[in-house]
């Protein structure tokens, strides 16, 4: 069976400098997939590439066997392969229904200028609409916030938006950077039970995450890249052990770190 993301032997150059060397992995359909590394290692460029921000110097990737050379990023979001930021996209003076509608009507099944203009047979669709935000905020566990503005959340629950804003769009694959960063244990265990819930739900996930014990735990295979090229690709219990994945975390010390880094 096809992968549902391949990367295969792909470069990507900024300026004079290579941030990926040779990356090659895939995606299985239903899996959550970790790509970890110590900082500078590319893994935000992978996902640049990956979602069209960058354009690879050479490689091919593949979603769903379509090739994604020359798509813009608005292309490939479509084709069902979104991403979250890190710093999410969240709009802070409108209320977090609102943000949540707003990416509903981003999804374009009913088009923005349609609602506004509040065309004959759109009122059906608007309480579909609300229903439907309503629905992702208790998903998210957002619903009694409803009415606040996105910028009056607390951290933890500015990014659970955010990923319930790019996870409307329904994608096939998603891509999240570092949804734990800043978060507290307690925010970190929900973020991740979010994770799990959206793979759940048939989302397969690429995660890109510092947090160690998070990516241990959540992960079905982790891929570690170290100065532009994978280094090594498994099970986590195969990742912890993995010599040149505790040496290029520590140096010479024994274990890969299993607390936020
Ligand atoms: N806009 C840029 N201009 C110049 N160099 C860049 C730029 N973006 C990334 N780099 C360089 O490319 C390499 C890979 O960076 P990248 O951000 O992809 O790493 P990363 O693994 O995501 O790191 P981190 O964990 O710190 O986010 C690094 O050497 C970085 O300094």
């Amino acid at each position: 069976m096809t992968a549902l993301l391949e990367v295969e032997h792909v470069a990507v150059q900024i300026g004079g400098l290579v941030a990926v060397a040779d990356l090659s992995f895939t995606v299985e359909e239903g899996q959550v997939v970790s790509l970890i590394g110590p900082n500078g290692a590319g893994k935000t460029t992978a996902f640049n590439a990956i979602t069209g921000y960058m354009r690879p110097r050479q490689g091919r990737i593949r979603f769903r066997g379509q090739d994604l050379a020359g798509l813009s990023p608005e292309r490939i979001a479509a084709l069902g392969l979104v991403r979250s930021f890190q710093r999410t996209s969240i709009f802070g003076p409108c209320t977090v229904f609102e943000n949540a509608r707003m990416a509903l009507h981003l999804r374009g099944e009913s088009g923005l200028l349609g609602a506004l203009l509040r065309l004959p047979g759109m009122r059906r669709e608007e309480a579909r609409l609300r229903e439907e935000a309503f629905a992702m905020l208790d998903f998210v566990g957002l619903t009694a916030r409803a009415e606040v503005t996105a910028d009056s959340l607390a951290y933890g629950e500015q990014r659970r938006l955010g990923i319930a804003l790019a996870a409307a769009a329904a994608p096939q694959l998603l891509l999240l950077d570092e949804p734990a960063a800043g978060l507290n244990p307690s925010e970190t265990a929900e973020c991740m039970a979010l994770i799990r819930q959206l793979r759940d739900r048939g989302t397969t996930i690429l995660l890109v995450e510092h947090d160690m014990a998070m990516v241990m735990r959540i992960s079905d295979r982790i891929v570690v890249l170290n100065q532009g090229r994978i280094i090594a690709d498994g099970p986590p219990a195969e990742i912890r052990e993995d010599p040149e994945v505790i040496r290029a975390y520590l140096g010479t010390s024994r274990e890969v770190p299993h607390a936020a880094a």
